[in-house]
């Protein structure tokens, strides 16, 4: 494979995420996910909402190699993961996934440069330059700043940065707005917009937030840890009426 290549690009027309028959079951009978199966293809950005309990982390966890489903498959860039060993699942992780939390997960003491250096450091891939990932985020000229000293906005424009430098196929992205303001929120959001736009990354963002899910291009509802819809994204409007009409049937 050459180094230069976003993985994104070598994944031709196979699904880059495959779920068959998830299932993810806790200790004393919790049934987070049943029967869940989803097929996203490279370069589409899935929206996945549903009420609180209604198991979006956990397919978000099992979806990335970050969590082992009880039962089924999970296909990522080609390769079934869920019953990987751990060494060689991380390396795949590392290879293959960026991802984005609500809580940045970077190193405050360390600056923007070295964050993402990290990765590479850690034996991942660099399929991108460091100077131009913080250009695509709009945040050249930062690189010797302290994450620390960076507002939440910055530090997640650093975190996107992070995910991009090691050119993944899919963006894993959890509540990626849910510390930030409406207006910066929506310039990150434009940020994954544009990843999957221009480098054909592909994103799956766990969300509340009806005007963040309206950026994406597929819509995914779970109710008490199924699929309740899959369909094209519609406004954020009809998307709060649909998220309103899943979760009112659990209460019911
Ligand atoms: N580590 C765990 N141990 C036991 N139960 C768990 C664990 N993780 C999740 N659960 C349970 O699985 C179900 C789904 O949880 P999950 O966090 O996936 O939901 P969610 O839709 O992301 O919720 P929220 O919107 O509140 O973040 C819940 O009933 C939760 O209590």
């Amino acid at each position: 494979m050459s180094p230069a290549l976003p993985a994104a690009r070598l994944d031709g027309m196979e699904p880059v995420l495959e779920l068959k028959d998830v299932a993810r079951t806790f200790p004393r009978g919790i049934v987070a996910l049943q029967q869940v199966s989803l097929s996203v293809g490279a370069g589409e950005f899935v929206a996945v909402m549903g009420a609180t309990g209604s198991g979006k982390s956990t397919l978000l966890h099992c979806a990335a190699g970050l969590d082992r489903p009880s039962s089924g498959s999970v296909r990522l860039a080609g390769r079934e993961i869920s019953r990987l060993r751990e060494r060689p699942l991380t390396r795949w992780r590392r290879d293959r996934v960026g991802f984005v939390f609500q809580s940045y997960n970077l190193l405050s003491e360390l600056t923007v440069r070295q964050n993402l250096a990290l990765p590479g450091r850690l034996g991942g891939p660099r399929r991108r330059g460091i100077d131009e990932v913080l250009a695509a985020v709009g945040l050249q000229g930062t690189g010797s700043r302290p994450v620390g000293e960076l507002s939440g906005g910055q530090r997640q424009r650093v975190a996107i940065a992070r995910a991009l430098v090691t050119g993944p196929s899919v963006i894993f992205a959890d509540e990626p707005t849910g510390a930030l303001d409406p207006t910066t929120g929506g310039q990150i959001l434009g940020l994954l917009r544009r990843a999957v736009d221009r480098d054909g990354v592909t994103v799956l963002m766990v969300t509340h937030d009806p005007v963040a899910a309206a950026w994406s291009d597929r819509l995914v509802l779970l109710r008490a840890g199924t699929v309740a819809t899959d369909a094209a994204t519609p406004d954020a409007p009809a998307i709060a009426d649909r998220l309103r009409a899943v979760s009112t049937a659990v209460a019911a």
